[in-house]
């Protein structure tokens, strides 16, 4: 789903003419199966941010190859990487990044609206996920009217109404409380193991790193440690990822 092949990158820091060269990832060879959920855990300053925003054209890399879902992005234009973006990735960050001038119900709505789906689908799978999620509630409210449990779903649903394959986190449990947390933690599972959804979390947090299915350290910009916590089997991410679809579009209701 996800390939990354001696993959480097540099920043250029600094005025013109004094321009300095930082070296930020070396060498990353990187595979995330479909339907995997996998933890980048590091120090700060280690490159984990660096390697979620190469992984979705942020930034490009200095050197290596990028494939995601088998296709070469490391040349995308950015306008092509916008559409792929929004066909393939969901988004979650530690502080939300909802707007505060929209209702959660339109937060949730806005990739929608964006894709130019039209008033009553839009209506009809929003109110849904929003269901699915325990937020239908709070549609009408706007974010600073709610807690951060509640804004941290809110985001979850926006970055899922699209139905996108990959979702990727960057701390997404870091404004949260423990029980929050919790709560947020079942839900990925529950998302990955119901829809077949791929995640990439980073992560300082070893609980948020327990339930990933494999952790991958980052030290120094270097790839050193991944650990797996448990082995998933093709036949089962295949069958997951059909019946999530399934679960999806049935409103719900399970085979
Ligand atoms: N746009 C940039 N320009 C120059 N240097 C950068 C830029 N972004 C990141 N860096 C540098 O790259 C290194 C890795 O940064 P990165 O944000 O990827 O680390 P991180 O592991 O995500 O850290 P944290 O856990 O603190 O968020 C740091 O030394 C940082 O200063």
């Amino acid at each position: 789903m996800i390939e990354l092949a001696n993959v480097s990158h540099q920043f250029i820091i600094g005025k013109k003419g004094k321009e300095r060269v930082v070296p930020v990832l070396h060498d990353i060879d990187l595979k995330v199966a479909k339907g995997e959920i996998v933890a980048i855990v590091g120090r700060s300053g280690s490159g984990k941010s660096t390697l979620l925003n190469l992984m979705s054209g942020y930034i490009r890399p200095s050197a290596g190859e990028i494939k995601i879902g088998g296709r070469d992005v490391t040349k995308l234009s950015e306008g092509e990487w916008a559409d792929f973006r929004l066909a393939n990735y969901g988004f979650i960050f530690q502080s939300f990044q909802l707007i505060g001038s929209m209702t959660a119900y339109e937060n949730v709505e806005l990739p929608l609206v964006l894709k130019g789906i039209t008033g009553a689908e839009r209506k009809q799978r929003v109110m849904r996920l929003m269901e699915q999620i325990g937020i239908a509630e709070y549609g009408g409210h706007y974010p600073s009217e709610l807690s951060g449990g509640q804004q941290q779903r809110v985001s979850v649903a926006r970055s899922l109404i699209l139905e996108p394959p990959i979702v990727l986190a960057d701390e997404p449990s870091g404004s949260l409380d423990s029980e929050n947390e919790k709560t947020l933690l079942t839900m990925i599972q529950q998302l990955n193991h119901e829809m077949g959804i791929t995640f990439v979390i980073i992560t300082h947090d070893e609980q948020v790193a327990s339930i990933a299915h494999r952790a991958i350290r980052l030290q120094d910009g270097k790839l050193v440690h991944q650990s797996d916590y448990r082995q998933v089997a093709a036949h089962d991410e295949q069958h997951r990822s059909v019946a999530g679809v399934d679960y999806i579009r049935q409103g719900g209701e399970r085979e």
